[in-house]
């Protein structure tokens, strides 16, 4: 692993200076990839909390680990960080096996949920904390703090103490003094989760822009779809300590790879598959044509396809052979930008929901109560698994 010399010359990756493809910076973020083979933990009591994890995590990409409570995001995180021994398997970063690593000896750094600053401290002594246990003088500490606030935005708030600092503004401080010891690698456990959220997308965009021009990897981890796919290059979700999907977040929303993942990326629209002759599977909601070729034995329809319009309205693509659907609409959610509608969908005596999400163009709005037609592509009904990943 390439350990950066904590005193390093100003005109490091917060100087002013944009650090340039081939620079020294650069080159030394090509530390930061992250390999894990077979990695397994098993906490005393016999709790598993990773089974077998294999993932491979690319120089300077956002990566985040996606999944609901207990499911092992923090344990992963904690063995990356060297807090938490694996029980199995090796963990490289940079090339270099690290399974036995100390955490200080690691080109890594955490930001935790809790901030975890010091509150006894100052705003520029909790920033350069990390710095001072590396023995840099005082002088060039003080320099570095200048060069993030600076970076950070941070202005006038280093000067403040912890305790007049808000939830966002220790966030944020706790990002600079995890970012001042230029790790290769940084580790964020729900950062951003205790923040409202006006305050949570504005340091989402922040941390993003952080990242990007640092070059930096970035494993973040979040329970909160939403978060994971505005914030990351590659998803990893994850339940009961395996790993069931790894993809970009249009891959992980569009082309979930089985029930769960579908239904943790905020998916509704899923009916099962009673039957399929060619390209025609039946469904509760009726006869779907798909262009889906894969096997499959439940169908996913995402709630931005569906095509809405009145009953004795001409089709939305005329000549081609869209699946049609008389529905009633039960409720309505006004969004602004986009309108969320509740679907009723009766096939005999099946009573089916349905979920539409259309965006906002001006045109009159549907009300509760309303008839309406629904167009749905062939090439929107995608074929699920419902096997979960070691299941
Ligand atoms: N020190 C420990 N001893 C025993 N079991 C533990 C320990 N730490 C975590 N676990 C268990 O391991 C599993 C994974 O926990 P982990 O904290 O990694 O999940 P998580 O996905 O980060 O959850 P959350 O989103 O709630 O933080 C859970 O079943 C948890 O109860």
């Amino acid at each position: 692993m390439a350990e950066r010399s904590p005193t390093a010359a100003p005109g490091g990756p917060f100087s002013s200076v944009e650090s340039t493809p081939g620079s020294e910076a650069s080159a030394a973020r090509e530390a930061s990839s992250i390999s894990l083979k077979g990695v397994r933990k098993e906490y005393p009591g016999g709790v598993v909390a990773l089974e077998s994890v294999d993932l491979d995590i690319r120089a300077g990409e956002f990566f985040t680990l996606l999944g609901p409570s207990g499911c092992g995001k923090t344990t992963l995180l904690r063995m990356l960080a060297g807090l938490d021994e694996p029980s199995g398997g090796t963990l490289a970063i940079g090339g270099v096996d690290v399974t036995d690593t100390p955490p200080h000896k690691r080109s890594v750094n955490t930001v935790f949920q809790s901030y975890a600053l010091f509150p006894h401290l100052s705003v520029r002594d909790n920033i350069a904390f990390g710095l001072k246990m590396r023995g840099m003088a005082r002088t060039q500490r003080e320099q570095k703090v200048v060069e993030i606030a600076e970076f950070i935005k941070l202005g006038s708030l280093v000067d403040r103490r912890v305790d007049q600092l808000s939830g966002g503004q220790r966030q944020r401080i706790a990002l600079a003094r995890a970012l001042i010891c230029e790790p290769d690698v940084l580790l964020l456990d729900e950062p951003l989760s205790a923040l409202d959220a006006g305050l949570r997308s504005q340091l989402q965009v922040e941390l993003l822009r952080t990242q990007k021009r640092l070059g930096m990897t970035f494993v973040f981890v979040t329970h909160d779809q939403e978060e994971a796919m505005v914030m990351s290059d590659r998803i990893a979700v994850l339940n009961d300590g395996i790993i069931q999907q790894i993809g970009t977040p249009q891959e992980v929303y569009e082309r979930p790879a089985n029930l769960f993942v579908a239904r943790f990326m905020g998916h509704d629209n899923l009916f099962p598959i009673s039957a399929r002759e060619g390209m025609t599977v039946t469904t509760p909601i009726g006869a779907l044509e798909t262009e889906d070729k894969s096997e499959g034995s439940v169908a996913l329809i995402r709630p931005e396809t569906l095509e809405l319009t009145s009953p004795n309205a001409p089709s939305v693509e005329p000549g081609k052979q869209l699946n049609t659907l008389v529905c009633r609409v039960v409720e309505r959610f006004y969004r602004g930008s986009n309108v969320e509608y509740r679907l009723a969908h009766q096939s005999g005596d099946q009573h089916n929901e349905l979920i539409a999400e259309i965006s906002n163009t001006g045109e009159r709005l549907f009300r509760v109560g309303d008839e309406v037609k629904v167009e749905i592509y062939p090439e929107d009904v995608v074929m699920l698994s419902d096997d979960e990943e070691g299941a």
